[in-house]
């Protein structure tokens, strides 16, 4: 829970009246799983993807979450369900795929939203620490894209897969687990994006900058106050803008796209001070002039 108990983020009822540049049948007929669906990022791409027209497959590991998610959406008269899974688990993945599959005998689209970290100096991990960020993050990631591309090819009909990561081309202070981590799904998605092209599976990658959602609660309050600076915006980013960028990505708008990393994050790659723990004292130059 957050030092300050802060709430951040889109609420349901702003995901649904959100103005978005989508129309309503761009994804009508198609089924989409979001992994981390009741998350912040994940929560904005059902939503938009669900008034695109798909039916949604929301999971994470908390089921109150999934339930008032799914509750919201099908108030609002969108196809949805939600499914306990912990993407750490590869047995449980595929009983899900098969579960999926049996109930809804297709899926298009696989949004991989479910990750996470926490701020630590790399010198201090604990080997705990380390392991849970990268089987999160790489491995979870791993068994939902693998699952998914196996039904495909064994249903002789392809998907798309959009994974969220970080940007990871410059050192993100604090962080250096979850830079490995996406490092390694980054170059995991061009490779398969090459090996399953033939089976008519698209691959692409996602990268946020600072976006304002329930996960900042990991973070302290000096760190968060900085996120703004992270670009030359000077503004941080809302989960609407990542769920835009995954429905160009699923949409017959991303058809001929495949091994991208599109980056949504203010320009923070070119310009930005990142610092998820504070900025320590050797960084100040402002000190030292
Ligand atoms: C360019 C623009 C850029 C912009 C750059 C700025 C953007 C930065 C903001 C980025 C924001 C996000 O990504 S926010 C959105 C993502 N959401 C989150 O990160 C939410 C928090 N993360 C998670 O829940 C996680 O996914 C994850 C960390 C892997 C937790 O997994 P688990 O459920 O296994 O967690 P736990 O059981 O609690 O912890 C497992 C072990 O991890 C370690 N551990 C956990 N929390 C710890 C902590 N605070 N400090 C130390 N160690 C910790 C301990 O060893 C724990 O074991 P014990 O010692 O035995 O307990
Ligand atoms: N917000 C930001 O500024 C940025 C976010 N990102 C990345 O985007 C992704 C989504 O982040 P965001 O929506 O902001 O964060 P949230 O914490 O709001 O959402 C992440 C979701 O992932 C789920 N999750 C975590 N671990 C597991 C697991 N082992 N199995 C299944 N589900 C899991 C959580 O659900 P539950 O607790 O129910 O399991 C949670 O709802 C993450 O990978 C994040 O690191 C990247 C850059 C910046």
């Amino acid at each position: 829970m957050a030092e300050d108990g802060q709430r951040f983020g889109l609420s349901d009822a702003e995901l649904a009246a959100h103005r978005t540049v989508f129309a309503g049948d761009a994804m009508e007929g198609q089924v989409a799983v979001i992994s981390g669906g009741a998350g912040g990022i994940g929560r904005a791409v059902a939503w938009l993807y669900a008034r695109m027209g798909a039916r949604v497959v929301v999971t994470g590991r908390k089921q109150e979450k999934l339930d008032a998610l799914v509750a919201a959406l099908t108030e609002a008269g969108h196809a949805a369900r939600g499914e306990v899974l912990d993407v750490r688990s590869r047995e449980s993945v595929d009983a899900f795929w098969t579960r999926v599959w049996e109930a809804e005998g297709r899926v298009d689209t696989l949004v991989n939203s479910a990750g996470g970290q926490f701020p630590q100096a790399a010198i201090d991990f604990s080997p705990k620490g380390w392991d849970a960020v990268i089987n999160t993050n790489l491995n979870g990631t791993w068994h939902m894209m693998q699952a998914a591309a196996q039904r495909w090819r064994d249903a002789g009909k392809g998907g798309n897969i959009v994974n969220i990561v970080v940007v990871t081309t410059h050192g993100l202070y604090g962080v250096a687990h979850t830079i490995a981590a996406r490092s390694g799904v980054i170059g995991l998605s061009k490779s398969v994006a090459v090996e399953w092209a033939p089976l008519g599976i698209r691959v692409n990658c996602v990268a946020p900058g600072a976006i304002e959602t329930e996960g900042w609660n990991v973070y302290t309050e000096a760190a968060r106050a900085t996120y703004p600076k992270t670009n030359p915006m000077m503004r941080v980013g809302s989960a609407w803008d990542i769920a835009e960028a995954c429905g160009y990505l699923a949409a017959p708008s991303g058809g001929y796209v495949t091994g991208e990393v599109l980056t949504v994050d203010g320009g923070g790659q070119h310009w930005g001070e990142t610092w998820t723990t504070g900025k320590p004292d050797y960084f100040r130059t402002e000190d030292k002039a």
